[in-house]
């Protein structure tokens, strides 16, 4: 799962800032644990100090208006957007130690699983099982793995047809399923539901369900709480980079009840005309 593999050796945070900032104290250390943190993009601030924790077992909604920093806040997570400043720590450990990344499942933001490259939906699903057993050859326990994360987002059937021949949501079901395949601790999906139809939606909720249950924690970039809000222990609101609420999610509500909520988003009724995600 290359996505997650730091791609910049300056994302790591330094040992000064992590002393400047203790992270996660007490038992169970987080699965994540930002802290103050600050980074930019074009030499524009764009992350202005966010405090971020997620628990084990934890399922945390980031919500917030267009250009708010909810993916920049993700991508410091992953380590591909570097912190300018402030600490992170991934299951306890500081980022520049962190080393376990199987442990962890990303779906990317408005992308696709074809990407030009003629694979098949189950060569795109094992490539999220590589980190677990390294070089060594596919064996029967990553074959129903992969066989399993299939199932789960009801792509099974589609096992052997060329990614390149799916529609946008079924490219996201298969990019769930590369996320699923390694059994993460730690879930991250920035908006899962874009392009999504309804149906899918709660077939994906019911996935998350499980995901849950077997214990691990999920961070989700969300415009909508939709099927998912059930699940949903947490919603932390940035405004401009800024955490503007940390709690419980307000029922019924994505961003839409908050202040600053911009509405250039596709709503659910006007997927079919102007839905930026996959299907863009
Ligand atoms: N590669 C980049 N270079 C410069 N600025 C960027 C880049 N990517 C994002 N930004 C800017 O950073 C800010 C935060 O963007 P980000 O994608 O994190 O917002 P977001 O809350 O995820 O938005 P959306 O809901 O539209 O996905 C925006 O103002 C955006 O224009």
């Amino acid at each position: 799962m290359s996505s997650v593999i730091p791609t910049t050796a300056t994302a790591a945070t330094t040992d000064s800032d992590q002393a400047r900032h203790p992270l996660s104290v007490g038992a169970a250390p987080a699965a994540v644990c930002l802290c103050d943190a600050v980074a930019s993009l074009g030499g524009r601030p764009v992350l202005r100090g966010i405090d971020l924790k997620v628990q084990r077992g934890e399922v945390v909604a980031l919500l917030g208006a267009n250009g708010s920093g909810k993916s920049t806040t993700v991508k410091t997570v992953i380590g591909s957007v570097p912190l300018d400043r402030g600490g992170l720590e991934l299951f306890g450990t500081p980022y520049a130690k962190f080393k376990d990344w199987h442990r962890i499942g990303y779906v990317p933001q408005r992308t696709t699983a074809a990407s030009g490259v003629p694979a098949t939906v189950r060569e795109v699903v094992s490539t999220g099982r590589l980190p677990q057993h390294r070089l060594l050859p596919f064996r029967r326990k990553d074959r129903d793995a992969v066989d399993r994360a299939l199932a789960a987002v009801g792509m099974l059937d589609r096992a052997d047809d060329g990614v390149a021949d799916l529609s946008g949501g079924q490219h996201q079901r298969v990019l769930i399923a590369r996320a699923l395949v390694g059994a993460p601790d730690l879930l991250i999906m920035d908006e899962p539901m874009a392009g999504v139809d309804v149906a899918s939606q709660q077939v994906l909720a019911d996935t998350l369900r499980r995901e849950v249950e077997r214990g691990a924690a999920v961070l989700l970039v969300l415009h909508e709480l939709g099927p998912l809000e059930p699940l949903i222990d947490r919603a932390v609101v940035l405004r401009d980079g800024c955490v503007a609420h940390d709690g419980p999610p307000l029922p019924n509500t994505g961003q839409h009840a908050l202040p600053g909520h911009d509405h250039v988003h596709p709503h659910a009724d006007d997927h079919h005309t102007t839905t930026p995600g996959l299907l863009a």
